[in-house]
């Protein structure tokens, strides 16, 4: 592969992709990057150490399928736009895509290698040119439990969801802070009382949340202080489209599509930045001890590590703040339930922008220009 193109670079999911790959030097491995922008055709790209073209227009099937390998963050209303006609235009290159608007098509996979390498490995001998991230609760899930899932001991699995504003986009990020801002504007002078009544202070944050000059364009409602308990559009039996992801999309990463292991939960947007949190219920196929299944979860990949069920470990190390900006998946609170020893309690934080988002992207990449 000489020429591989990138689409949607300067976004949040991009910029992160971008970051990355400086780091990991994957550069070196690329002869000729090219940079491309739907909204500025000609001017400079980013520095990524070595000379680049001007950018391009994203939207130019001619100069796309110059490209070997096209990675694109740009969103699924682009990969609608524009990766159809470019397949029917004759391009046989690699469409590596951050979006969701391909990821069930018969045609890719999902990426997640520290996963499901096998099934990729199987793909790519088999021709498959289409590589899709997968969702950020999906992946930040298998990267977490991954090792439960490959010693095949997961009947089914009830995760309830903690997921943070980036999510929801850039603009949503801003609007939290707005929020958190306005709030504590709003309470300010009673705040910096100490004789003040604290429902006093209750009160006037409650006013300021459900005051019309609450900044809600993009939530819709009140985040900071308050909790979504829905994420994207309904789909079919009540679930919202996120939680259906969980089912669709694990059990296809696996290659486990024709006998699948249910998945199901509450998906919920609350007042993090960047990083999704999750509590699992998981039926196992039986009664292990817990020693085998910490071990189970730690050895699974480079990332992933336990965090001891205790209370000062677990505020430290399983948290938002400890962990964004990190590859590192902790997973703790690891205990049998009342229901049954053959019920595990588990809890898991990932950076949704990372692993969630432009990792796996980097790596299927990266395992495509190696060999
Ligand atoms: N956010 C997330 O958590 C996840 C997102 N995804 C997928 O990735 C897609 C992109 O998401 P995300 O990165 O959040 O989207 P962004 O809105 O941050 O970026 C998308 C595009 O907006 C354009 N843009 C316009 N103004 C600006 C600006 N001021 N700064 C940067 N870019 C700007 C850029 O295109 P141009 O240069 O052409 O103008 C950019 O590539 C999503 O639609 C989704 O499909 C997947 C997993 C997780
Ligand atoms: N829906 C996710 C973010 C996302 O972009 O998901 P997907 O890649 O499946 O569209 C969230 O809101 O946290």
């Amino acid at each position: 592969m000489k020429r591989v193109g990138f689409v949607g670079w300067r976004g949040m999911v991009g910029s992160v992709l971008m970051q990355r790959m400086l780091e990991e030097q994957d550069f070196n491995h690329i002869a000729e990057p090219v940079f491309f922008t739907t909204s500025q055709t000609g001017a400079a790209g980013p520095d990524i150490g070595k000379d680049i073209p001007a950018l391009k227009d994203a939207r130019d099937i001619e100069e796309l399928k110059q490209m070997d390998a096209i990675v694109s963050c740009q969103g699924g209303d682009y990969t609608t736009e524009v990766f159809q006609k470019l397949r029917e235009s004759g391009w046989n290159g690699y469409w590596i895509d951050a979006a969701s608007t391909l990821r069930m098509a018969d045609d890719s996979l999902i990426v997640l290698d520290p996963v499901n390498r096998d099934v990729i490995d199987r793909g790519i001998d088999a021709g498959i040119k289409n590589f899709v991230g997968g969702n950020c609760t999906v992946s930040l899930m298998l990267m977490g439990l991954g090792g439960l899932f490959k010693a095949g001991q997961v009947e089914w699995i009830s995760s309830m969801t903690y997921q943070a504003a980036s999510g929801a986009g850039a603009k949503n990020m801003r609007e939290l802070i707005t929020q958190m801002g306005q709030i504590h504007a709003g309470s300010e002078a009673l705040l910096a009382d100490p004789a003040s009544a604290i429902l006093d202070i209750d009160r006037q944050v409650v006013e300021t949340m459900r005051g019309d000059a609450f900044a809600t364009d993009n939530f819709g409602v009140p985040l900071a202080g308050s909790l979504i308990p829905w994420i994207d559009k309904a789909v079919a039996d009540g679930q919202s489209k996120e939680e259906w992801k969980g089912f669709v999309e694990t059990n296809k990463i696996l290659g486990l599509s024709d006998s699948p292991i249910p998945i199901d939960g509450t998906c919920v947007r609350i007042g993090a930045m960047r990083c999704h949190s999750q509590a699992f219920t998981v039926k196992l196929k039986q009664d292990l001890p817990m020693d085998e299944i910490e071990q189970m979860i730690a050895e699974a990949n480079d990332w992933v590590s336990v965090v001891p069920n205790e209370r000062e470990a677990t505020i430290s190390d399983l948290s938002p703040t400890k962990v964004t900006g990190t590859l590192n998946i902790p997973v703790g609170r690891l205990r049998k339930m009342k229901m049954g020893p053959d019920y595990l309690n588990a809890f898991s934080v990932g950076d949704q922008l990372l692993w969630g988002a432009a990792e796996p992207l980097r790596r299927i990449l990266r395992i495509l220009l190696e060999r």
